[in-house]
Parts: C-alpha cells; sequence; structure tokens
C-alpha cells in the first residue's frame, strides 16, 4: 500500500452507506478500476460451512439498502441461500486502496423481475444462462460446446426462453464498512449499522480501530 491513495473523511460521510458506496463506485469506474462490481459473496448452507465466490453487481436499491445480484437458485449458492438467506459481499478496488463489507438479509425477486433481468443480458450471457447445469461435474469440454450450441438455437427458435431458475436476489444491508487503506497504515474504517425498525431503522456510524 506504499503508493498515493484517495483520502477518506468519515465527518463528511454521508447519512446513507448507499450514498458513499455510490460515490465510491463512481470514484473507482473514474479511475478505471477493473470490474469494480465484481463482489465476492460468501453465504453458508445448512451445515454452516462458510463458502464464497464472485458476483457481480448488478443494481444498488436506495429506499432498502439493497446491493442486487443474479445468479441459478439450483446452484450451490442459490440452494445456501435458501437454507440459510443471509450472505455478506465484499468489494475491494486496489487501485484505491478501498474496501467495502456489506452484510445482510437476501431475498428473491418476483419471478417477472428475474426474467426481465435475464431478457436484458447479452445473447453469450442468455446462451451461458439457458446451458445451466452450474457447478455440476462437466466431462469435457466439448460436451459444453454441444450444450451451448442447443442453447442458441433453443434462443433463435423462442427469443423469450430462460433457464427455470434464474433469480434475482437482493442483499438488504443492516451492516455496511467502508475501508479506506492509507499508505502510513493510517487507515480509516466507517462502520454504517441500521437500528431496527422500532428504533427508527436510522443508519448509525461508528468509526473502527484499524
Ligand atoms: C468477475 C466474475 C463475475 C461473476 N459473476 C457471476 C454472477 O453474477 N452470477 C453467478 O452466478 N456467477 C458469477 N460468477 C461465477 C461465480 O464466481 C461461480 O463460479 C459460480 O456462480 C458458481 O458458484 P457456486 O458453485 O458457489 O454456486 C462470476 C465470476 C467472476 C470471476
Amino acid at each position: 500500500m506504499a503508493r498515493a491513495l484517495p483520502t477518506f473523511a468519515p465527518d463528511a460521510a454521508p447519512g446513507s452507506p448507499v450514498e458513499l458506496f455510490a460515490a465510491w463506485l463512481a470514484e473507482a469506474v473514474a479511475v478505471g478500476v477493473l470490474d469494480p462490481g465484481a463482489a465476492l459473496l460468501s453465504t453458508a448452507g445448512a451445515d454452516g460451512r462458510p463458502d464464497a465466490r464472485i458476483v457481480a453487481l448488478r443494481d444498488v436499491e436506495a429506499d432498502e439498502a439493497g446491493w442486487v445480484f443474479a445468479s441459478d437458485a439450483a446452484s450451490p449458492k442459490g440452494v445456501q441461500l435458501a437454507q440459510r438467506p443471509a450472505a455478506a459481499l465484499t468489494f475491494y478496488w486496489p487501485l484505491q486502496g478501498r474496501q467495502i463489507r456489506v452484510r445482510g438479509d437476501v431475498t428473491q425477486a418476483a419471478r417477472e423481475v428475474s426474467l426481465a433481468e435475464f431478457g436484458s443480458r447479452s445473447p453469450a450471457s442468455k446462451i451461458a444462462g439457458l446451458v445451466g447445469r452450474q457447478s455440476t461435474p462437466l466431462a469435457s469440454l466439448p460436451d459444453w460446446d454441444e450444450a451451448a450450441e442447443g442453447a442458441r438455437r433453443q434462443l433463435a427458435n423462442n427469443p423469450d426462453a430462460h433457464p427455470p431458475g434464474h433469480t434475482v436476489y437482493t442483499l438488504a444491508a443492516h451492516q455496511v464498512e467502508f475501508w479506506q487503506g492509507d499508505p502510513g497504515r493510517r487507515h480509516v474504517r466507517l462502520r454504517y449499522t441500521q437500528n431496527s425498525p422500532a428504533d427508527g431503522g436510522a443508519w448509525e456510524r461508528t468509526l473502527l480501530w484499524p
């Protein structure tokens, strides 16, 4: 971290973590962070053992502080989320020495929302989704090519074709932490925690020792 990094003044941080996330994301895009929307999604299933993988951030909803991603409900992560609908999303943008940790409860969008999201995808992404069977054993790469060719034909015959398990998920945050690295190790950490609805649901901000 011995490089010039942005500074972060927590006293001037906005009241909502979504607002700060949006500002940091815009800055990440502006300075050319690669794949700034790629986030580590951590889940645990019925056995309680952690699992983690990268997903693409699709949207951030200001109203319910929702971080939105999509996957197949039949995939291991989908099964884990059905068993334990809670997760964490972690972003790391090395160019700026920034980490953002989002924790909360996960809900599935209504079927028509998931279908509309799938419908908005590129042909390549649709074909990959229609091939499906994510994380199950694949005997050989030509088997994938053959399945993709079948999906291509399916899509040509029916442009509305979609995988049955395609699902948009929203992680409704109850805690969001912003970490700004510092070359002198005076890292700045600001955690937002949402009060319970009974306490008004407002966000509280807390500085953390690095
Ligand atoms: C940059 C990047 C973006 C990805 N985006 C997604 C995504 O949005 N949804 C998804 O299901 N998998 C995505 N993947 C693949 C997952 O990391 C993972 O390999 C796959 O979803 C299977 O995970 P699971 O076995 O835990 O269910 C992405 C991988 C990378 C490296």
